[in-house]
């Protein structure tokens, strides 16, 4: 009976495949005839075609990145019909259903349905498929008469499979096995602000991950043209999770790390923790603002100034004037200066003028050029510059933190010895800490573009013409457009994107990472619990309709910035219009080690969320003792029967972070290329890291050198140590030389 089941399944499967491939082949000889004629035509033929040409290189990019277990899911419904669900919706060519997109309202139930609330399903099939090959199926009868006790987890036999596979070091999706506190959450409404608490491993990230490609799909409309931000703690991270979008068919997010939120600037992480949790207060917006206030001055004294040798006079009172003048115009400060300088310079033109009347040389025709000397006399520039000065970001902040005189005067809230720490060189690099500074600062600052927005509106001309344009080509070529296999629907703007694509070979989610100004229409933040004030004050600048959805833990905090609660995260910039969820299962951590993990937390003092594991592992924590000088040694001795335990799988050494290069050293001189530093080295399968970069990863197996000094580091928090002690799917090991964290033993 089964066997019949599956070699149906694979039947049908193998038909999935088959349309798949037609698909594909179908894009390719398109592509392939948009291209042939691209040469040709008129300039509105070509950017047609360049327009068609880059949609189906999208959607080529889409079929191929889909093809892994392509359809995971089948339901029996109580009406008769058989739905299939998989990464991406197909049909037939004369348009008969035959597998619906995971994310579309009648998959919903493949996620929620359960033996009590059936919700029309009469049976949840899940296909364990490898590479194209069914190789299993499973099934959930949701009929009461066979309602099994005590277990809740939908196809337990699909999820342990995907929980025990070995760990690549990179993240894959979990769209075959979501379960239902998962879904509630990925389906919840796209506006407002949704946070997700959660315990370690209980799937956040994942679950940010589907979301972000669930609203897409469900709100793309509204979000095609703003895009969505997914917003994680490192490059690293970013790294780790890069593959799971566009394995769901997903390519439109754009990514950024805490340290490249703003565009142009690299932020390096590693801050002092005392001096991040400064930069990262909310008066530091204060503190900016002070900073650029400052750079519009009022002279000591009436100036003095020498025009074509005749002297003219800027007073103290004229310069005031003009400076509230300029404010009240309540543009940025680069912006407001062209209206300080324009009041200015024809103040000084009338003085001249008149200087030369009054002399009664000079005639009309020269008085023409007269606003122009007073422009360019070089005394002039330098009096106008000194009261009013165009500035960059990067300028006003690396003088501020330079410049002792500029910081107390922004500065005067902060002590002394905070200011103090502030202080740094001139050509310091910037850090994830500063990131949000520079920003306050550009975003007061404006642009410095002597144009006065002349770029930005011929580049507003620029898409308008290329919109009136994409609208001409979708009349031309709807018919060419009806693309029956997969779901999509165009709009003028979409084309008009493409049209620029082709133009600069830039997606709209390259272009929103390389505009500062770009609103997008929802953000997803993972290890949200990290981010400062400052940064979340950025983050809402950059989601200004505040639709967000927040995962985190706040019992992770490292950061000396980061939250204690979310009422007090979040409450500056969204008051009290947020949405609490939690997420209760553990599915990276065997249970005795999560369990380890939280009474080290409990004796520290730290209440944190304890997700229920669902699996028991093979393992207590193991524990070494030795003395402070044998603890690399010991390291060096362990790895090989740490390997061997996690089945050659990928094994992370998590040190102190002053003692990463010393373990890594140690561990190279013995097993040469296989050890990686940092957690960007993931493709060796030993990697040494601190606890920071191991923020949101996972491994096999994981051995902590000196976990009482992560403890001791990390200003009471026991942050750290306890992120450390829950990356790993099946094995702990400590290495101590002193006396252990109360609570790992039990
Ligand atoms: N429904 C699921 N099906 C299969 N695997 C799952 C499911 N939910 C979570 N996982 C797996 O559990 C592991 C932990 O998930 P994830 O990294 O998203 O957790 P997290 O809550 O972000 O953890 P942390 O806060 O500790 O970084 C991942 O390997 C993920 O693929």
């Amino acid at each position: 009976m089964l066997d019949a089941e599956l070699a149906h399944e694979r039947e049908y499967v193998a038909g999935l495949y088959t349309r798949l491939d037609e698909l594909r082949e179908e894009k390719l000889r398109q592509l392939e005839q948009v291209r042939r004629s691209t040469a040709m035509g008129t300039h509105q033929m070509r950017s047609e075609r360049d327009a068609f040409a880059a949609l189906y290189e999208n959607r080529l990019a889409q079929l191929n990145a889909v093809d892994d277990k392509l359809a995971f899911g089948r339901l029996d419904l109580d009406s008769g019909e058989t739905r299939y669900i998989g990464r991406i919706g197909l049909s037939t060519e004369d348009l008969q259903q035959l597998m619906v997109d995971w994310r579309a309202p009648e998959a919903g139930t493949f996620y929620q349905a359960t033996a009590f609330e059936r919700q029309g399903v009469r049976r949840r099939r899940h296909l364990i498929l490898s590479g194209r090959d069914v190789k299993a199926i499973e099934d959930d009868v949701l009929d009461s008469q066979m309602l099994v006790e005590g277990t809740s987890l939908q196809g337990e036999g699909a999820l342990l499979a995907a929980l025990n596979s070995k760990r690549t070091g990179r993240m894959s999706d979990i769209v075959g096995t979501i379960q239902a506190e998962q879904d509630r959450i990925i389906r919840a409404p796209l506006s407002g602000a949704l946070v997700v608490q959660g315990g370690p491993g209980t799937g956040k990230t994942a679950v940010a991950l589907h979301r972000a490609a669930y609203l897409l799909y469900t709100h793309r409309d509204r979000l095609k043209s703003a895009g969505v931000l997914l917003v994680g703690p490192s490059s690293s991270f970013m790294k780790y999770i890069e593959r799971v979008l566009p394995s769901l068919g997903e390519t439109g997010v754009v990514m950024a790390s805490v340290g490249r939120l703003m565009p142009g600037i690299v932020g390096a992480a590693g801050e002092d923790p005392e001096v991040a949790e400064i930069k990262g207060r909310l008066l530091m917006a204060d503190v900016i603002r002070n900073a650029v206030a400052n750079r519009q001055r009022i002279p000591a004294q009436d100036t003095k100034l020498d025009v074509e040798g005749t002297t003219l006079l800027l007073t103290q009172r004229q310069v005031r004037r003009a400076r509230d003048k300029a404010r009240a115009t309540g543009k940025p400060h680069n912006e407001a200066r062209l209206t300080f300088v324009r009041i200015l310079l024809r103040e000084l033109t009338e003085q001249l003028t008149e200087h030369i009347e009054s002399a009664g040389f000079g005639n009309t025709a020269d008085r023409a050029y007269l606003a122009e000397d007073v422009r360019q006399a070089r005394e002039v520039r330098i009096a106008l510059n000194l009261a009013w000065m165009p500035m960059t970001a990067q300028k006003l902040v690396a003088e501020m933190f330079s410049k002792p005189a500029i910081l107390d005067a922004s500065a005067p809230m902060l002590s002394a010895g905070e200011r103090e720490l502030l202080r740094r060189g001139t050509d310091s690099a910037w850090t994830e800490a500063d990131v949000p500074l520079l920003d306050e600062a550009a975003e007061l600052l404006g642009e410095q573009d002597a144009t006065g927005g002349r770029n930005q509106a011929e580049h507003e001309a620029q898409r308008r013409r290329d919109i009136a344009n994409a609208e001409r080509a979708i009349d031309n070529m709807t018919q060419a457009m009806a693309d029956s296999g997969v779901d999509g629907i165009l709009t003028a703007e979409d084309l008009a994107d493409h049209n620029a694509v082709q133009e600069n070979r830039l997606t709209p989610a390259d272009r929103a990472l390389t505009d500062r100004t770009w609103a997008f229409g929802h953000i997803v933040v993972d290890e949200a619990q990290e981010l400062s004030a400052m940064q979340w004050r950025l983050l809402v600048r950059r989601c200004p309709v505040k639709s967000f959805t927040i995962v985190g833990d706040i019992a992770q905090t490292s950061s000396s910035s980061g939250a204690g609660s979310w009422q007090q995260a979040l409450a500056p910039f969204v008051g009290e219009r947020w949405q609490l969820e939690e997420l209760t299962v553990n599915y990276r951590t065997p249970s005795q080690i999560a369990e380890a993990a939280v009474r080290m937390a409990n004796a520290a003092g730290q209440r944190v969320s304890a997700p229920k594991a669902v699996r028991e592992g093979l393992w207590d924590p193991v524990i070494d003792r030795v003395t402070a000088d044998a603890l690399l040694s010991k390291l060096v001795e362990v790895v090989p029967a740490e390997m061997a335990a996690i089945d050659g799988g990928l094994l992370a050494v998590i040190t102190p972070r002053s003692q990463v290069r010393a373990a890594a050293d140690a561990l190279r001189s013995v097993y040469g290329r296989r050890i990686g530093h940092g957690a960007g080295s993931i493709e060796q399968d030993i990697v040494v890291m601190d606890p920071h970069e191991a923020k949101g990863l996972e491994f096999d197996g994981v051995i902590i050198v000196e976990p009482s000094a992560l403890l001791s580091g990390n200003a009471g928090r026991v942050g750290d140590l306890y992120v450390s002690m829950t990356r790993p799917t099946q094995r702990l090991r400590l290495i101590t030389s002193t006396a252990l964290p109360a609570g790992i033993e039990g």
